[in-house]
């Protein structure tokens, strides 16, 4: 990945960046789905949707105004020399797979080494959730979540696993209800030294 590809992956990306249309035109184009199904968008119960579906839709997608490096840049220093794994297991997340903006439900397993920085744990939890809310395909989501770490802290490695249900294909096209996906990025010593790789791979599945 080119250097400037992966700081516009990290980066806050802002609003006027994408032409953001305004919410009334938002609401307005839910109404044109509802419509399009069908249903009247007066009737009592639909008459609310389209506001309710774009203030749902800026909490699905608030991570586009967030910046991962930010949230990781508030570290401890290393307490007495600690240079053993860090692992935080089954941290859930909801996003959205980029191609039919359905939900991808899952877990991620978040580890390092530390190089002479730690981190508050929550803050690796934020950064799994940044990158969440935002349109997705798993494999970007992982390599996203590691490299982030990986340049901020500049750790002796890290791994990320993710293990998620699409329900693109659960609840429609393919139709298979009972797969998941599990993708994994392993950098420095995660990637170079087989029992490191081994261990995490031993505490994540
Ligand atoms: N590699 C990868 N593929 C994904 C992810 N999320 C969804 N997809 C796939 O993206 C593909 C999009 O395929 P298209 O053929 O363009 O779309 P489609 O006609 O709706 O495909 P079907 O889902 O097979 O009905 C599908 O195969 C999805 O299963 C992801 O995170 N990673
Ligand atoms: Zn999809």
């Amino acid at each position: 990945m080119s250097p400037s590809v992966h700081a516009l992956d990290r980066a806050r990306v802002s609003r006027s960046q994408v032409q953001s249309p305004d919410r009334a035109e938002v609401e307005q184009a839910v109404r044109t789905i509802i419509r399009w199904t069908g249903e009247d968008p007066d009737r009592d119960g639909l008459r609310d949707t389209p506001a309710r579906v774009t203030r749902s839709f800026e909490e699905f997608f608030s991570g586009y105004g967030q910046d991962p490096v930010e949230i990781l840049k508030k570290t401890f220093e290393e307490i007495e020399g600690y240079d053993e794994m860090i692992v935080l297991r089954g941290i859930r997340f909801e996003s959205h797979c980029e191609h039919h903006m359905a939900p991808i439900i899952g877990q991620a397993w978040v580890a390092y080494i530390p190089n002479g920085r730690v981190v508050g744990i929550s803050k690796l939890a934020r950064v799994v959730d940044v990158y969440a809310r935002r349109l997705q395909i798993q494999e970007k989501m992982t390599a996203q979540i590691a490299n982030t770490i990986n340049d901020v802290l500049e750790p002796q490695g890290v791994g990320v696993i993710i293990k998620a249900t699409h329900h693109c294909m659960t609840t429609r096209g393919v139709h298979k209800p009972d797969t998941d996906l599990v993708t994994s990025r392993m950098l420095g010593c995660f990637r170079d030294n087989a029992l490191t790789r081994q261990e995490f791979l031993g505490m994540a599945t």
